[in-house]
């Protein structure tokens, strides 16, 4: 498909250069991811986006050191992400998973405090603690057992913990794996802009992996791309990627936009035929991708 750089450089504008992929893969059983190259501004808000099994979280578990490239080099602060101490890494980034996995009976305040382990003197603990709870529309939920909790509610917490970590931090950078997935429309709207006013008061870059199309148009500078493995697209949240969110999922969309923002929508029963397999496929995605490039 198309190569991602033709659509955005990235980190091309002057800002401080905050992560870089460079020519990363990894084997993921059946799936071959990369190779990836992707630069990532402090402060920015990207989505990633692609259909179920493309290689979304696997792609940010190597951003946030989890998994380990079997070709290439991530670097954060222009320092491969292997040379940094779990501890520094720690209270540089912080990682919100699919599956969170905390089972155990822990109360709520506790399962908070586990995104601070990497600090040892620590007196504003409590205070933050509170403060992340806050943020995360959880304090109510303070006193209770983490297991006792409805999914939208220990999905709440866990946004808590990562907030928590990277609370007094400037620069950091956020990895979050579809963290709004278990709320309600209302919450969804609150949590993502609590998200963007946290990150942009400390000068964080957001990162999610999302399937909410109309969170990624309106919420994030950025979108990538993913499918099958490979970053088909690096480019602008704007009305002209439809085409290539239509490509991407194989499935028409229609946008509706008025001063409020934007709302994609699938549209039933009307395919797109794939690129790659139909030639006049391209043509949309050229002019798309031609207009991004006269913008700039
Ligand atoms: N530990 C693993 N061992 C083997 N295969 C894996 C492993 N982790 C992921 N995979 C496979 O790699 C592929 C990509 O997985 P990944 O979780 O990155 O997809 P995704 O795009 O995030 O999907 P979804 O939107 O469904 O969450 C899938 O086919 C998955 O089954």
């Amino acid at each position: 498909m198309v190569p991602a750089a033709a659509a955005h450089d990235g980190a091309t504008h002057g800002e401080r250069l905050m992560l870089v992929m460079h020519d990363v893969c990894v084997d993921m059983g059946r799936l071959r991811l990369g190779p990836i190259h992707l630069r990532l501004a402090a402060g920015e808000r990207v989505a990633i986006l692609g259909p179920s099994g493309a290689g979304k979280s696997t792609l940010l578990r190597l951003m946030a050191r989890e998994l380990r490239p079997s070709r290439g080099e991530v670097l954060l602060d222009r320092r491969p992400l292997a040379h940094w101490s779990a501890s520094d890494l720690a209270r540089r980034r912080a990682v919100l998973p699919q599956q969170h996995g905390v089972a155990f009976g822990l109360p709520v305040e506790l399962v908070v405090a586990l995104g601070r382990v990497a600090r040892q003197s620590d007196g504003r603990q409590d205070c933050i603690v509170q403060e992340a709870l806050a943020q995360a529309q959880a304090e109510h939920l303070q006193g209770r057992r983490f297991d006792t909790l409805s999914g939208g509610e220990q999905a709440r917490v866990q946004l808590a913990r990562v907030l928590a970590q990277v609370w007094d931090e400037r620069d950091g950078l956020l990895l979050v794996d579809e963290p709004l997935a278990a709320m309600d429309p209302g919450l969804t709207l609150s949590l993502m802009q609590s998200m963007r006013r946290f990150a942009a008061a400390r000068g964080h870059a957001l990162v999610a992996v999302l399937h909410d199309l109309n969170l990624a148009m309106n919420h994030f500078d950025r979108l990538w791309m993913v499918k099958d493995g490979q970053l088909i697209a690096d480019c602008d949240a704007v009305p002209a990627t439809v085409p290539l969110l239509e490509q991407l999922y194989g499935t028409r969309l229609r946008l509706l936009q008025d001063q409020h923002g934007m709302a994609v929508l699938p549209v039933m029963g009307r395919e797109v035929p794939l690129t790659g397999t139909h030639a006049q496929a391209q043509e949309p995605l050229q002019q798309t991708l031609h207009a991004m490039e006269a913008r700039r």
